[in-house]
């Protein structure tokens, strides 16, 4: 089964497009040793409203080698049916990037990661010919510094982000087995971007915390499988609240 295909059946089972994502914060945790609980306590209880779950491998690296195992242990531990997709944005090198390729897919085994497509068409290749694997590029990003290159306009009216759906239409003509998305961030998802995006899988930051605005996705017509992530919004909002009590409100926002 293609990437986009288990998303798809994901959003189908889940009946709503939420992505839970998964920044441990230590400090608001009562210190790294609590964190592997708390990721269990996040994943259990939001398991059956989750569309896909994406974990931010900043805050795994800021905890040191320690937040590795924690993250290969949650890895080995997630529900087989629910994606994930690790937020690596990653980009080097091509011969580089083939490393980074191993250590996800292969290693970790994770269904997509994200990348930052600077580097061209050559830093994604490695990342391409993986079955059941999925890419996300980043195309127009939830902060404010999107406008510094990512929506800047081309001689020819293009945006600059317009130039990295170029690289997945090229995979797509290469027949690349992995498929490739990108990432729009809710909070610049204006109707001059929207209608400038690819039907391919987006994964949409922004929303919570952020205070990026639904309904600037409505009535758009898209069937490719898109998603949403929350991640403050679920783990550290109302901290009185459970896990479970906040993902279900995401979920019947963002529901079929
Ligand atoms: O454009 C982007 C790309 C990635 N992110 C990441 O998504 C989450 C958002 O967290 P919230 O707490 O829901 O704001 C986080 O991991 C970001 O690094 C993004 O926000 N924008």
């Amino acid at each position: 089964m293609r990437y986009a295909e288990k998303l798809e059946k994901r959003i189908v089972d889940t009946g709503a497009r939420l992505c839970v994502g998964i920044d441990p914060r230590p400090e608001l945790s009562g210190g790294i040793e609590n964190v592997p609980e708390f990721l269990r306590r996040l994943v259990g209880e939001t398991a059956e409203y989750a569309a896909a779950f994406k974990p931010n491998m900043a805050y795994f690296e800021a905890m040191g080698l320690r937040g590795l195992e924690i993250l290969e242990e949650m890895l080995g531990e997630m529900p087989k049916e629910v994606p994930v997709i690790l937020d690596a944005k990653r980009s080097d090198i091509g011969e580089t990037q083939k490393y980074y390729a191993k250590s996800y897919f292969e290693n970790w085994d994770v269904d997509a990661v994200t990348l930052n497509p600077f580097l061209g068409y050559d830093s994604i290749e490695p990342f391409l010919n993986w079955e059941g694997k999925g890419i996300y590029l980043l195309a127009v990003t939830s902060n404010a510094g999107s406008a510094d290159f990512q929506r800047q306009k081309l001689a020819d009216g293009r945006y600059v982000f317009e130039l990295v759906q170029e690289l997945a239409v090229r995979a797509v003509a290469e027949k690349s087995a992995t498929d490739v998305g990108f990432v729009v961030g809710l909070t610049n998802a204006s109707s001059e971007v929207l209608d400038r995006i690819m039907d391919a899988p987006l994964l949409i930051p922004g929303l919570g915390a952020q205070g990026g605005d639904l309904d600037s996705l409505a009535g758009r017509g898209r069937t490719a499988p898109d998603t949403v992530n929350v991640s403050r919004g679920i783990s550290y909002n109302e901290m009185d609240r459970s896990f479970a009590d906040k993902a279900q409100e995401w979920h019947a926002l963002l529901s079929l």
